[in-house]
């Protein structure tokens, strides 16, 4: 078996993502001295891919194991709230530590209650779906949704370390790892089109748990998500017409208002594909991004398995779940667009007429 890779960011507070197999025993490694207390977040479910995360914290300190509910039911203000009062009903100091096991759903709710539990304590994220691996472990947001839309409470949090061991992938539904390529071919748009060649060349049946292509495509995309945090980890913005850690958010002005007004049914993976097909479309008409690179959105989403159509919101209704989104400024929406594939910048207060031909091409395909 290939050995670990292990890829730094090197930023005020550094830390390492380490890609490789039955990563469990690092984890007294980085949780360093002084800790007493583990609180194991995890979905109540995943019980047999958390035993060995579980058995190499045991041998060494006291553990809280925390359930919670599964996907996006555990990013609330009740779960949270939930874990607050078990952390103190254990004594939790602030030599103490938080470590999550699960998808991005668990590392954002996990990596929230670390980051405000005692405004702060130590998190160590093993991530165990492609999308947590790629993105969600990595980079320190953390966040929970509220009635009125996604991820609106938050903190930038970052983690001690991040260890994703590609064995938990074996496990993983096929729609769940699909989802995960989202944010994956995603990067490859925003700054990496080595990974859209990848995607592009290899048959979508040899994207599987265990292949080097897969693994190839979590290392890349990490990297870009490094090397974009390193630079503007609080989202304050870029230079030289760069949009900073925004770019990351490519897709997801839509793509977060397609999860609220399906009700989360929609796969955060799949939203962020639609998101970045209607925002293409949205650049060729506000903007300048040609037609093929528009194409070749529909066609390399749609080629590994996510949706590039869909039709469950109206117009009005996705206008105003984008309202909230943290990019805009007052009453001025703001999108991340591409002038050409890694030459990202931001749209401000595009018309309607133009967010409407957008919409209706995501509504009734190309
Ligand atoms: N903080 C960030 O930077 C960031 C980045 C991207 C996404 N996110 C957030 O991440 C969430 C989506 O993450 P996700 O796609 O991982 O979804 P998820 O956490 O809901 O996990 C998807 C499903 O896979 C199951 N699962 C997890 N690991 C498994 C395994 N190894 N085997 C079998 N089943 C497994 C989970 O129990 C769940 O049912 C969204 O809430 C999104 O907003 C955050
Ligand atoms: O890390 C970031 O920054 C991102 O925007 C990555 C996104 O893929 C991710 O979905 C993130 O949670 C979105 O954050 P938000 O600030 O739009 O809530
Ligand atoms: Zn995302």
């Amino acid at each position: 078996m290939a050995e670990a890779t292990v890829l730094p960011v090197r930023g005020v507070a550094p830390y390492d993502v380490v890609v490789g197999h039955g990563l469990a025993g690092r984890l007294p490694g980085i949780l360093g001295p002084g800790v007493e207390r583990v609180a194991l977040l995890f979905p109540g479910g995943l019980e047999e891919t958390v035993q060995p995360v579980l058995d190499a914290l045991v041998a060494e300190y006291d553990v809280l194991a925390l359930g919670l509910p599964d996907g996006e039911k555990a990013k609330s203000a009740v779960v949270a709230a939930d874990c607050w009062e078990a952390l103190g009903e254990r004594g939790f100091t602030r030599s103490d530590a938080v470590v999550t096991v699960g998808g991005g759903a668990t590392t954002d709710l996990g990596g929230f209650v670390a980051a405000t539990w005692l405004r702060g304590v130590r998190v160590v994220h093993v991530p165990t779906t492609l999308l947590a691996m790629v993105d969600a472990a990595v980079g320190g947001k953390t966040g929970i949704n509220t009635g009125a839309g996604k991820n609106l409470v938050g903190s930038f949090h970052e983690p001690a370390g991040v260890l994703c061991d590609l064995s938990h992938l074996a496990t993983l539904p096929r729609e769940d790892l699909v989802a995960g390529l989202g944010e994956v071919v995603k990067c490859g748009f925003i700054a990496d089109p080595e990974i859209l060649r990848l995607v592009e060349t290899t048959p979508p049946g040899e994207l599987v748990a265990g292949s080097d292509v897969l693994r190839e495509l979590v290392e890349r995309a990490i990297k870009v998500k490094i090397d974009v945090v390193v630079a503007d980890l609080r989202e304050t913005g870029g230079s030289d017409g760069h949009p900073g850690r925004e770019v990351l958010n490519y897709g997801h002005t839509m793509g977060h208002a397609i999860e609220r007004t399906s009700g989360y049914a929609v796969r955060h993976g799949e939203a962020v594909a639609l998101g970045c097909v209607f925002v293409a479309e949205l650049a060729a008409r506000a903007g300048s991004l040609g037609a093929d690179v528009v194409a070749r959105h529909h066609e390399t989403f749609a080629r590994v398995g996510l949706p590039t159509q869909w039709s469950g919101a109206s117009f009005d209704d996705l206008m105003a779940a984008m309202r909230v989104d943290k990019k805009a400024r007052g009453s001025v929406s703001r999108f991340v667009v591409l002038d050409d594939i890694g030459r990202p910048r931001v749209l401000a207060d595009p018309s309607v007429d133009d967010l409407r031909a957008a919409y209706d091409v995501l509504v009734s395909g190309r």
